[in-house]
């Protein structure tokens, strides 16, 4: 029998709702000494799972869970020097721990359709209602990580039977964000 496919422990034993009213939390490094604290004010949106080699994920696991939030609602509070761009030419620009190596939060800051949003792993706090995971991202580069292709069936039916769909780029309404924002830019739709 094919063993049971592992994406990531917040997700194996089936995805846990949110909650409606939930305020917030506190994003926590790895670091048992002096860890990095980001303040997030209110729910994120667009949270996912996410098969891409860039994002960060717990030893183990085949994929990120990784959400946003408006960036003004981002706040780095305790021990930000620990922090360092990881790729200063990347769209998001993952600043992470430099002792640990947790992905605190990843501003857009260029022109791009998702300028002014962070995207950040809700994992790294102990507040429980952050938004449940809403489908799968870029799931056929989990190949890239690692995962042989003749395993990515049983990988898209686990998504499935996890009750998210599995995409291979983001999902319709991130893409179209994309396409909106590319389009008004060449000028092809105008507001
Ligand atoms: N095959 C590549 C894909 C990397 C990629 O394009 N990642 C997406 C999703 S990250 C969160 O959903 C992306 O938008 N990246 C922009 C960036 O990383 O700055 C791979 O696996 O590396
Ligand atoms: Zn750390
Ligand atoms: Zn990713």
């Amino acid at each position: 029998m094919p063993a049971t496919v592992l994406l990531h422990p917040l997700i194996d034993h089936g995805i846990r709702k949110g909650a409606d009213d939930f305020v917030g939390g506190t994003l926590v490094c790895h670091c048992l000494d002096k860890p990095v604290k980001v303040e997030i004010k209110g729910q994120v949106t667009h949270n996912h799972a996410c098969g891409c080699t860039q994002c960060w994920k717990p030893e183990g696991a085949i994929v990120a869970i990784v959400a946003v939030a408006p960036t003004d609602h981002v706040s780095v509070v305790a021990n930000g020097d620990k922090l360092a761009v990881l790729n200063p030419a990347a769209t998001i620009l993952r600043h992470a721990c430099k002792v640990c190596g947790v992905h605190m939060h990843g501003p857009v800051e260029k022109d791009h359709g998702f300028r002014g949003l962070t995207f950040l792993h809700t994992e790294l706090s102990r507040e429980e209602g952050w938004q449940a995971p809403q489908f799968a991202a870029f799931v056929s580069s989990v190949i890239e990580g690692g995962v042989k292709p003749d395993r990515m069936g049983a990988v898209r039916a686990r998504i499935r039977e996890l009750g998210i769909e599995p995409y291979d780029c983001l999902s319709p309404t991130l893409m179209d964000m994309q396409s909106t924002f590319a389009a008004k830019k060449s000028g092809v739709l105008v507001e």
